[in-house]
């Protein structure tokens, strides 16, 4: 029954694409009447879910054919989650808790399917999963014009200086009778280079295609196909020439061991001075005391942050003290609407690998 069932919903995820690739949330909730007809009641698995507050649309899905035990506490308590993975068939995996082997010997070898409730992946041990041959899904994808909407804000942000602006307001320094008063950088006839260049950076892209800017280069381990580089005008160049060349320099790459720290003072003195640097997608891709000295001694303009490393930024952190550092608290894909889907689709890629069949989104 529930091989049937999951058969049903990929049905219904390729009937209703959207842009983006994926369904719509709605057509997931409890109550859909091509779900009703097909659902079994038989409760086959045990799955825990690793956070509280995971919408109820995964939620729901979940408990049509599984026994769902979730976790209470915020932020997650390791022992909590160490004792209640104990015996689950599934895990529904949200949060950037460190899922190691300690999280897997604590669930045992009947262990047989995970999904992250994120993109990124790079808190998850994934030779350690890999090796124990479970399969782990995430939720690319439907978080990318979320992010893509967030990143243009912290492009305009950034490079028109919100951020200084505001400061000025609060210590009283409202000095416009300067013709050359807080003056930013424009987007319009620019080149915006991405590092990076998936779904999130195209999505960026896209957006930023009505702003009238002049191209855009990206540097990617492989090219993107033909078609996705003539709707974008973009251009794949080697990481010097990304640094030599954009006006805007957008990070929208995956943290791997190659791409760490590699926004280091090395790279800043590549790039021009009026440039502006975004980063929505990990912090420690930045080696970020030397961005503050590039920052600080204005050899780049500016930077818009979504990510820092670590993670929580102490208030005290220096880089909070830069007019130049417009700074969010990786808040890229926080929206009601980004967060239900990504609860559903990671409870499909739960009940996908329970049944042993392919994810919807596999990790690997
Ligand atoms: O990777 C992701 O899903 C986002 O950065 C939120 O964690």
């Amino acid at each position: 029954m529930l091989n049937r069932f999951i058969g049903l919903s990929a049905a219904i995820v390729g009937r209703s694409s959207r842009s983006n690739g994926f369904p719509s949330s709605s057509l997931f909730k409890a109550g859909n009447p091509s779900q009703n007809r097909t659902m079994s009641t038989g409760k086959a698995f045990k799955v825990l879910v690793t956070h509280p507050e995971v919408p109820q649309q995964g939620i729901d899905l979940l408990k049509q054919n599984c026994e769902v035990i979730q976790l209470q506490s915020v932020p997650i308590n390791r022992a909590e989650l160490l004792e209640k993975i104990r015996g689950v068939d599934g895990v529904l995996w949200a949060g950037h808790e460190p899922l190691n082997a300690e999280a897997l010997d604590a669930a045992g070898p009947q262990l047989k399917s995970i999904s992250a409730m994120s993109a990124g992946i790079d808190f998850v041990d994934v030779p350690e999963l890999k090796r124990r041959k479970i399969p782990l899904g995430h939720t690319p994808t439907v978080l990318n014009t979320a992010v893509a909407d967030l990143a243009v804000g912290l492009l305009i942000a950034a490079s028109r200086r919100f951020h200084e602006g505001r400061k000025k307001i609060d210590n009283d320094q409202w000095e416009n009778y300067h013709l050359n008063w807080l003056l930013g950088q424009d987007i319009r006839d620019s080149t915006v280079g991405f590092y990076g260049f998936g779904g999130i950076g195209q999505a960026i892209a896209k957006r930023l295609s009505g702003f009238d800017i002049d191209k855009v280069l990206y540097t990617t381990r492989r090219r993107v196909h033909k078609e996705i580089e003539e709707e974008y005008n973009a251009k794949k160049v080697d990481f010097d020439t990304l640094l030599a060349d954009s006006d805007f320099i957008v990070i929208a790459s995956p943290l791997t061991k190659d791409t760490q720290g590699i926004f280091n003072a090395t790279a800043f003195n590549k790039m021009k001075k009026s440039a502006v640097l975004i980063n929505i997608a990990r912090g420690k891709i930045v080696n970020q005391d030397e961005l503050y000295e590039a920052l600080k001694s204005n050899r780049i303009f500016s930077a818009g942050l979504d990510v820092t490393d670590p993670e929580p930024l102490s208030p005290k952190d220096k880089l909070l003290t830069l007019d130049n550092a417009v700074v969010l608290p990786h808040i890229g894909s926080a929206t009601n609407r980004t967060r239900a889907d990504m609860s559903t689709i990671a409870a499909h890629n739960v009940l996908r690998g329970l049944a042993g069949e392919p994810m919807l989104s596999p990790a690997y």
